[in-house]
Parts: structure tokens; C-alpha cells; sequence
């Protein structure tokens, strides 16, 4: 059974939202105390909140400086700050289930939501871990809901190592731990093969980027 066939069965039984998270995430620990957890086929309804999120988001190009040259941004971006209403009522739902989730292991809930649009193989997101902010000195998490087409996201640990990989599904949650932003990298690689668009949500506290 194709991915968006199982999905769209699956929501035809239940309340489109997160399903529950409880005992179905499952932790690994990786090097130097950062973790990963896995929770896969997380939300019900993803095929309809993607449809929703392609037309109703006002998804924006962006270009930055690479050395010399300015360059485009490899995926279509949003940011919705902590006050800013996000763009559906099933990405609320999303948070506050995360929050009853993690909030007391991480000691304060999270607060904001980067999406991503990948809108075919060739948008990626090169090696990095999101330390514009405190996930440079502090422990902290990433909550990533994926939708869409199914890609690959690769850890590696910043002192070298064997590399990772996750395949992300459509509406599945990966979360990433302790100190895992800033002890690994993460990417999404470009893909060779012929893959249809995906849309990634990442919530994040205050002050993590
Ligand atoms: O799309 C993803 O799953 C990862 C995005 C990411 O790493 C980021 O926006 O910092
Ligand atoms: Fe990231």
C-alpha cells in the first residue's frame, strides 16, 4: 500500500490531529548525550493539513550571502513567532500535545514554528544544527513533524563518525535531544530520484533557532 493510500484510509476512521504519544515514541541515545525520538505515522489527517498548508501558507524565497555569491535558499520558508497565530488549527494541536509531552522534561514548552517546503529532490537543507540561538551552549529539543513525501534526514556527530539516517514518512514526529544541536549536525540531502513535495514543521522553544 502506497503511503498516501494508508494515510487517507487511516484518516477516514478517526479525528484528524495528533495520535497519541505516550508509550509509541521511541527514544535512541546517541553520542555525548544528545538523543533522537521517533514517533512514526504520528498525525491523522496529514493529507488534508498538507493540502491546507501549501495553499494557506505564504511560503517566501530567500537568497542569502555564500562567500562571494548571493544564493537561493534550496526550499521555501514561514516563521511563526511565539505570538503569531500559526496557519492551522491542527499545528496547535500539534504544539499543546507536544508540550503535555516534553514540556516537563524540557523545562519550558515550545513556543515557536519554522516550516519548510521542499518542493521537489532538489530542495535540501545542507549540514547544520539550529545554533543561532542557545541550542549552541544549552541543551534543548527540536520537535520536526514531517508531511508529504517521504525523505531522508542524516545525523552525524560533529567530532566524526558514521552517519545516521532517518526516513522521515509522511506524518511522522523525529525530536531531537539533549545535546544534539550542538554535538551533531543534521541535513536533508538532495534526492536523485523523482520525489513529489514535503513540508516540514519545527517546533522550537524561545530563543532556539
Ligand atoms: O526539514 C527538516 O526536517 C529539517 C529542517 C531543519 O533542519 C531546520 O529548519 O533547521
Ligand atoms: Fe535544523
Amino acid at each position: 500500500m502506497t503511503g498516501a493510500l494508508q494515510g487517507s484510509l487511516l484518516d477516514s476512521w478517526g479525528e484528524a490531529g495528533p495520535r497519541e504519544l505516550g508509550h509509541s515514541v521511541q527514544r535512541t541515545q546517541l553520542t555525548q548525550g544528545a538523543w533522537i525520538d521517533l514517533r512514526p505515522n504520528w498525525i491523522a489527517g496529514a493529507d488534508e493539513l498538507f493540502e491546507r498548508l501549501v495553499d494557506g501558507v505564504p511560503w517566501r524565497e530567500e537568497r542569502r550571502r555564500m562567500y562571494e555569491r548571493v544564493v537561493d535558499v534550496p526550499r521555501l520558508l514561514a516563521f511563526y513567532d511565539e505570538k503569531e497565530p500559526l496557519p492551522d488549527p491542527l499545528l496547535d494541536k500539534a504544539k499543546q500535545a507536544l508540550n503535555a509531552h516534553y514540556e516537563e522534561e524540557l523545562g519550558e514548552p515550545f513556543r515557536t514554528a519554522g516550516l519548510c517546503f521542499y518542493r521537489d529532490g532538489r530542495d535540501s537543507v545542507a549540514w547544520h544544527g539550529d545554533t543561532i540561538g542557545r541550542g549552541s551552549t544549552e541543551d534543548t529539543m527540536v520537535a520536526i513533524v514531517s508531511i508529504g513525501a517521504p525523505r531522508s534526514l542524516l545525523l552525524r556527530p560533529r567530532t566524526g563518525g558514521p552517519t545516521l539516517r532517518y526516513d522521515l514518512g509522511h506524518g511522522d514526529l523525529i525530536v531531537m535531544g539533549g545535546s544534539c544541536q550542538r554535538t551533531w549536525e543534521h541535513c536533508i540531502p538532495k534526492s536523485a530520484k523523482a520525489t513529489g513535495p514535503r513540508i516540514s514543521i519545527q517546533y522550537r522553544p524561545r530563543g532556539v533557532r
